[in-house]
């Protein structure tokens, strides 16, 4: 068995490395084993705890790396080279033979979704995509996301898969097995959808043909897209129908629509501490947040996706399908398995088109026209989403005071992830608040 604490600072410096670590800016300083599985074929699954943190590693050693393994290399042990597993495409047809068998190791057990039967001896890839977690492909069919940092309890991607599942909603892909130790689930396996094209993908080659033709309107370009934002806006809508109707509403109590708008305040407090740029807009920002406090009809809340975007939508050969139920991320678990207006998850995709609409346009001394053809595009393309959506589950314009604290409380948070991880994108929710500021 390789035991983490034996791969002393070598471990410690590549985690940092690792997109899917989350505590980057206080590093890593002391690594333990929580358990450690050979899974047979030279596939060992470990569980180490970084500091307090817990997170799924699965190790391989070899003597002799082949090239392609190169970059998965965490160390060197010994005479061997202790390597990180995901990116092993023989070791990962493993994991999809355990799954195929149903088997149990030790405590870790592989099971199928009910009336699955899995294909065997696909060819096992790494997706090879920026993620939160890893993902491997097998063959065109199935896709398996590793858990990389898994919360102990019910997983909420896999519980809204499968209840999504179960309302028979065509957008979502299907939810095919899960590997879990004790109450952790550490995989998940969905059908793979080999056309699919990510809405960020799409959305932003439709912004790039529109600024690309200086006399031409959103609507008369080649690459228009709010046919698409109209279908989205439906999928959005028929999948909050679906969970509705699976997991439940309510009406939140006073207590909580204060609590929710407590919350919009507590996360600005945090933006402003980091951003000061934010501080011209405050006294508006606040007030939009204190205005859901007013508002006359009950707030509907129930389970949300929680995390929406266009990188979060895939167009698929049949339609959009929604992916990547964990919500939102670092959050803590409590926030994210709570019920939420389903207005929240339509405010951060009319982000997404804001964003699509001016990431290509970075700072203030933009050209003029370009900056009206971007709002043109996020506008119409805005109009589009809310329409589609409106067709199936209600127009969210309606409740634009609510939308508009929503939206903004989105903004606030992009404004913080920005400041921490793409300082160069941080103009665009600023400007974005900017603009709702303006008559
Ligand atoms: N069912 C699927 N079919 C095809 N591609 C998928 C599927 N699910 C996810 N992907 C691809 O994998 C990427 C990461 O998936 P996601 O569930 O968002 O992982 P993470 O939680 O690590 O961000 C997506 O952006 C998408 O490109
Ligand atoms: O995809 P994640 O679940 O990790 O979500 C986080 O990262 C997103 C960026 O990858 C971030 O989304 C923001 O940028 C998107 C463009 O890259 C844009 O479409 C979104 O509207 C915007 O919020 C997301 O906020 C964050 O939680």
């Amino acid at each position: 068995m390789i035991r983490p604490e034996d791969l002393g600072e070598g471990l410690l410096t590549w985690l940092v490395e690792q997109r899917w670590f989350r505590a980057k800016a206080r590093g890593a300083t002391t690594v333990g084993t929580r358990g450690a599985t050979a899974l047979g074929h030279g596939l060992q699954h470990t569980m180490i705890e970084v500091d307090s943190d817990l997170y799924q590693l699965p190790l391989g050693a070899r003597r002799d790396i082949p090239d392609h393994l190169t970059p998965a290399v965490i160390t060197r042990l010994g005479d061997e080279s202790v390597y990180d597993a995901t990116q092993d495409t023989e070791l990962m047809a493993h994991l999809l033979t355990l799954l195929a068998d149903g088997a149990t190791v030790d405590g870790l057990s592989f099971r199928t979704e009910p009336g699955v039967t899995l294909e065997r001896d696909l060819r096992a890839r790494p997706i090879g995509v920026e993620q939160s977690n890893t993902s491997i492909v097998y063959g065109a069919r199935y896709i398996l996301k590793l858990y990389r940092q898994p919360d102990p309890g019910p997983n909420r991607d896999v519980e809204l898969h499968r209840a999504l599942r179960s309302a028979g909603t065509p957008h979502i892909a299907a939810p095919l097995g899960v590997i879990s130790e004790g109450d952790l689930v550490l995989g998940f396996l969905q059908e793979f959808l080999p056309n699919a094209v990510e809405g960020w993908a799409t959305a932003t080659a439709s912004v790039r043909d529109l600024l690309a033709e200086g006399d031409l309107h959103a609507d008369e370009v080649g690459g228009d897209f709010a046919g698409e934002a109209h279908r989205l806006g439906a999928a959005v809508a028929d999948v909050h129908a679906a969970l509705a109707t699976e997991t439940g509403t309510s009406a939140a109590s006073p207590d909580e629509v204060d609590a929710e708008v407590d919350a919009m305040h507590a996360r600005l407090d945090a933006a402003l501490s980091e951003v000061p740029e934010l501080a011209a807009r405050e006294r508006l920002l606040r007030s939009a947040f204190d205005a859901v406090r007013e508002l006359r009809e009950p707030l509907t809340v129930q389970q949300v996706h929680g995390d929406l975007h266009l990188g979060q939508v895939l167009r698929s050969n049949e339609g959009w399908v929604l992916i990547d139920f964990e919500g939102e991320p670092a959050a803590p678990l409590e926030r994210r398995r709570a019920p939420r207006s389903p207005l929240r998850d339509v405010a951060a995709m009319l982000r997404s088109f804001d964003y699509a609409a001016f990431h290509l346009l970075g700072g203030e001394d933009t050209d003029r026209q370009l900056m009206a053809r971007a709002e043109e595009w996020s506008d119409r393309n805005r109009a589009a989403f809310s329409a589609g959506y409106a067709e199936v589950a209600g127009d969210p314009t309606e409740q634009d005071t609510l939308l508009r604290a929503l939206e903004l409380d989105k903004a606030v948070y992009e404004v913080r992830y920005e400041h921490h991880n793409r300082p160069d994108w941080l103009p665009i929710p600023l400007a974005a608040i900017q603009r709702w500021s303006m008559p």
